[in-house]
């Protein structure tokens, strides 16, 4: 049939070509209503890892595009971080208060099963425990789901702890003590991480200012660490040390940096830079930033371990290194004199990199994945 739009149209091989994505699948079950993407970054490291994000998205393109900007920073997180796994993510379209059921995640299970051990689930925004443990009734290749198969459970704590230590990173690298005793922190959402993440801070001895779009969260956060309330719009000009992005992508942006009293940017969120160039505009302006993917892969190296059989010891060991991960990535942007981000980046490319030359495709083992059954 002739084509008779002249709109610019939609393609989605030159999408996939231009980030280089190897799969992408779409998941469709009538009978619990599932609409679910599965992206499949790069499996040059291993079967791509990341979680499954449940979200109300506004349309299919918006659904898509998410899901492949969060597969191809798996792919990025779980390299930096020594893991030998590659980059995935999924999303299911839907809304998380009402939407959810057994047989919406057994639907996706069985889609998961179906790739054989190419991609493996685990929690992201909006997904539990229980939602994982519905996904593990039809597949092994399901981590985070409940200790008593085994597995390592909810992964937001270790998250906070592994932001934590980048924190304190970042904190030595800029102020030349990692003490955050004092220093003042504004984080954005205190959620499943973030709240996690205050209490290791208010342990320390640092001052919280906080905001969220939920006043639960907020009452929560105020009455345990004595946090400081403000409304969701105030956050970035607060008098502050370190600002810590955990709720929202996108959130370092040009409207955003000008307001910024912060000299380190470091929180659990994932995406935070709007584009790449707002992490130059950040170091341009003396604001070190400590890139999202380094700083937050502290979940998905506790979710990672279940693959050898998971030892809550050794993934705690395993998370302590985030803070040597981020002195690496300070150093190699002071040698190189490049932003952090840019340093980041290439540390994650150059392990593929040297990996790609004595491996070009994740090949299946014919062995569980998880060895818990
Ligand atoms: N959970 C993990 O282990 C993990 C791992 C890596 C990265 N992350 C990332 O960290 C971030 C937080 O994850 P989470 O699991 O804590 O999610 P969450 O949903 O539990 O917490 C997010 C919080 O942000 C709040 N929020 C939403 N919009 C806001 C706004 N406009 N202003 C202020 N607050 C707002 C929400 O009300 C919620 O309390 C996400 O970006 C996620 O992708 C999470
Ligand atoms: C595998 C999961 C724990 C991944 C986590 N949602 C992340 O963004 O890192």
């Amino acid at each position: 049939m002739m084509e008779t739009n002249t709109e610019p149209r939609f393609r989605i091989f030159d999408v996939l070509q231009s980030e280089d994505y190897e799969q992408i699948v779409f998941c469709q079950d009538q009978a619990s209503g599932l609409k679910a993407i599965i992206a499949i970054h790069d499996t040059t490291l291993g079967p791509a890892l990341g979680g499954l994000r449940m979200w109300n998205y506004e349309s299919e393109q918006e659904a898509l595009t998410d899901v492949l900007r969060l597969a191809k920073g798996m792919t990025y997180k779980n390299a930096a971080a020594g893991l030998n796994l590659g980059g995935g993510k999924a999303v299911i379209i839907g809304n998380a208060k009402t939407d959810k059921s057994e047989a919406l995640f057994r639907a996706f299970g069985r889609y998961v099963q179906s790739l054989s051990g190419r991609y493996i689930t685990a929690e992201d925004v909006n997904t539990t425990v229980a939602d994982m443990d519905f996904i593990h009734m039809e597949t092994d290749y399901v981590t985070g789901v409940s200790p008593a198969f085994g597995s390592s459970g909810n992964p937001s704590p270790v998250t906070a702890y592994g932001v934590y230590r980048g924190m304190k990173a970042a904190a030595k690298w800029k102020f030349g003590t990692d003490s955050l005793a004092g220093k003042t922190v504004a984080v954005q959402g205190v959620g499943n991480v973030a709240y996690n993440l205050c209490r290791h801070l208010h342990e320390e001895g640092a001052h919280l200012i906080v905001t969220d779009i939920n006043e639960e969260a907020l009452k929560r956060a105020e009455a345990d660490f004595g946090a400081t309330v403000v409304k969701p719009d105030e956050i970035y000009a607060v008098e502050c040390d370190i600002f810590a992005p955990c709720a929202l992508g996108a959130v370092i942006n040009d409207k955003t940096i000008p307001q910024l009293k912060a000299q380190i940017v470091a929180g659990a969120a994932n995406n935070q830079l709007a584009e790449d160039r707002h992490g130059d505009v950040l170091d341009e302006n003396g604001i070190l930033y400590a890139p999202d993917f380094v700083i937050n892969a502290g979940g998905v190296i506790n979710v990672a371990d279940e693959l050898e059989g998971y030892n809550r010891e050794r993934a705690m060991k395993k998370v302590e290194l985030i803070y040597d991960n981020m002195m690496r990535v300070f150093e190699i942007a002071e040698r190189d004199g490049v932003p952090t981000h840019v340093a980041a980046d290439k540390m994650a490319e150059e392990r593929i990199h040297m990996m790609s030359r004595s491996r070009s495709q994740f090949l299946k083992v014919e062995k569980s994945i998880l060895g818990r059954r």
